[in-house]
């Protein structure tokens, strides 16, 4: 299922099933995938497929009631399944852009404030000029005025907030970037320095991409395989989105 086989292995889920709290039916069920360090991959399926449930627990920020219940699944060689420093690790080291992230910013930080927080929140130390150095830096690539710096998410469009939260994804140099439809909101020309943003650290370094979307040129244009699900179960699997074909009531296929 991969295409570089000799690269580290970003992401790997084994069997992985995923449940919510009190609740029987599992929401992910079964599914087994492998990404290598500078590939990608699609998550495709129709609404209430459990993508975003998946994504958020690859990225260790899935919701307090949700969690794994069979199988295995390791982030940049970090199981999923561990608390504590472990999983501090992997929020570090994987970079998650939540479903609605740009609509979800936290509202009393300032942009600048807000893309910086991974960073201040693990290190209050870290000198303010290199904070803005790199604030101003990601501002500039993703097409953002460097006054947003200073203003609130409120303040900003649903496409600037968007990037914002993109922003804020990659602002520890992920070595797995993990979003959520995370080109919502954005017109052409953002959404292509979005992706370049992507690629380039990607081909620069090596990043993982893992995103939830349902637009074959999305994940063709990241070179993404595709993985489909239908009520939490994989479904199809393809080299390229282009491979699979999917219906919304979960009909999939080999092209
Ligand atoms: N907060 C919640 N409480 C209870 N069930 C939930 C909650 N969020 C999601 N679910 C359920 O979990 C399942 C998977 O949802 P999930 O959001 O992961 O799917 P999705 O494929 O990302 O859908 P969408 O494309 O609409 O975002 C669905 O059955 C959904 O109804």
């Amino acid at each position: 299922m991969s295409r570089r086989p000799d690269a580290e292995i970003a992401v790997r889920c084994d069997d992985l099933s995923i449940a919510r709290t009190g609740d029987s039916d599992r929401v992910v069920e079964g599914v087994s995938v492998t990404v290598r360090a500078g590939e990608a991959l699609a998550v495709m399926g129709a609404t209430g497929s459990g993508k975003s449930t998946l994504l958020s627990v690859l990225a260790g920020n899935a919701p307090a009631d949700v969690g794994v219940v069979g199988g295995a699944a390791e982030v940049a060689g970090l199981s999923v399944r561990k608390g504590g420093r472990s999983r501090r690790m992997l929020t570090y080291y994987a970079g998650h852009m939540p479903q609605a992230a740009g609509a979800s910013l936290p509202a009393r930080l300032t942009v600048a404030e807000v893309i910086a927080e991974p960073i201040t929140s693990r290190d209050r130390r870290v000198s303010q000029r290199a904070l803005s150095l790199r604030v101003a830096s990601l501002l500039d690539e993703l097409h953002l005025p460097l006054g947003a710096a200073s203003q609130y998410p409120y303040e900003l469009s649903a496409g600037m907030r968007q990037r914002v939260a993109l922003a804020r994804a990659l602002v520890l140099d992920p070595k797995v970037f993990i979003g959520d439809d995370p080109y919502a909101n954005l017109d052409i020309e953002v959404r292509i320095a979005a992706r370049e943003a992507l690629l380039s650290r990607r081909d620069d370094t090596g990043m993982a991409i893992v995103i939830a979307t349902n637009d074959v040129e999305t994940a063709d244009e990241l070179d993404a395989a595709a993985l489909v699900l239908h009520g939490g179960r994989p479904v199809g699997y393809g080299q390229t989105a282009s491979d699979v074909v999917w219906t919304p009531d979960g009909r999939s296929r080999a092209s």
